[in-house]
């Protein structure tokens, strides 16, 4: 077991919005997350990811072992693409960036400045982030945002080949990926109910 979710309550706003979330990430797994816009997924993430805490559960992992991209790319604009991944691969400790650029095919764009992309080769440069990190277990919310079709089967590719390697991956997707060994966990039926309205509130409906 790489990551366990256990009766897991989250809130936004200091009101609960999935109640009662439960489930295990092993090596070599990967779980999308659905639900409509507004359920939850980027909140469930936050918390497992540890950047917020839960109101009740568990999140039992090694917090070294995670590595968390929302949905702003985390790029530096003045540095070139491959100046990006260095600085990223020396804040994890690691070196190699040359499989990151060849991965999400920016190794033609490594000397471009970043702030110079496209929205695609952004989120690119942004993806090929998570393969400098060295980290095992990947959360990831709308990852394929401004992706092409090429480039989404490139992502599901990447993220394949990060599973076959004993890596692990938590996605929140509207779109289908491909990736068919992935199990799939809709939130919806965790949806906490409204808060009940008090005598007060109701005088005024
Ligand atoms: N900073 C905030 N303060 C209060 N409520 C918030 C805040 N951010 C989000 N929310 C609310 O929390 C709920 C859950 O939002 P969340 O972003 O987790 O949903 P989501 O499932 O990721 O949605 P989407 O599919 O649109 O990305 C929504 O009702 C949202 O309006």
């Amino acid at each position: 077991m790489t990551l366990r979710v256990s009766d897991l309550t989250i809130a936004r706003g200091g009101i609960a919005v999935l109640e009662n979330v439960s489930f295990d990430l092993n090596a070599g797994e990967a779980l999308i997350l659905r639900g409509p816009n507004g359920a939850g997924k980027t909140t469930l993430l936050r918390t497992v990811s540890g950047l917020q805490p839960p109101l009740r559960g568990r999140v039992e992992a090694d917090y070294d072992t995670l590595v968390y991209a929302g949905h702003a790319d985390g790029i530096k604009p003045t540095l070139s693409v491959a100046e990006n991944l260095i600085f990223w691969a020396r804040v994890f400790g690691r070196r190699s960036i040359s499989h990151a650029l060849a991965a999400f095919e920016l190794t033609p764009l490594a000397d471009r400045p970043a702030g110079a992309l496209s929205a695609g080769q952004k989120r690119r440069l942004g993806l090929a982030r998570l393969l400098v990190t060295g980290r095992e277990i990947w959360l990831l919310d709308e990852p394929t945002v401004s992706l092409d079709m090429q480039a989404t089967a490139l992502f599901a590719t990447v993220v394949r080949d990060h599973l076959v390697a004993g890596g692990s991956a938590l996605i929140a997707t509207h779109i289908h990926l491909g990736l068919d060994e992935a199990d799939v966990l809709d939130v919806t039926p965790h949806r906490a109910k409204a808060p009940a309205l008090g005598d007060f509130d109701g005088a005024f409906l």
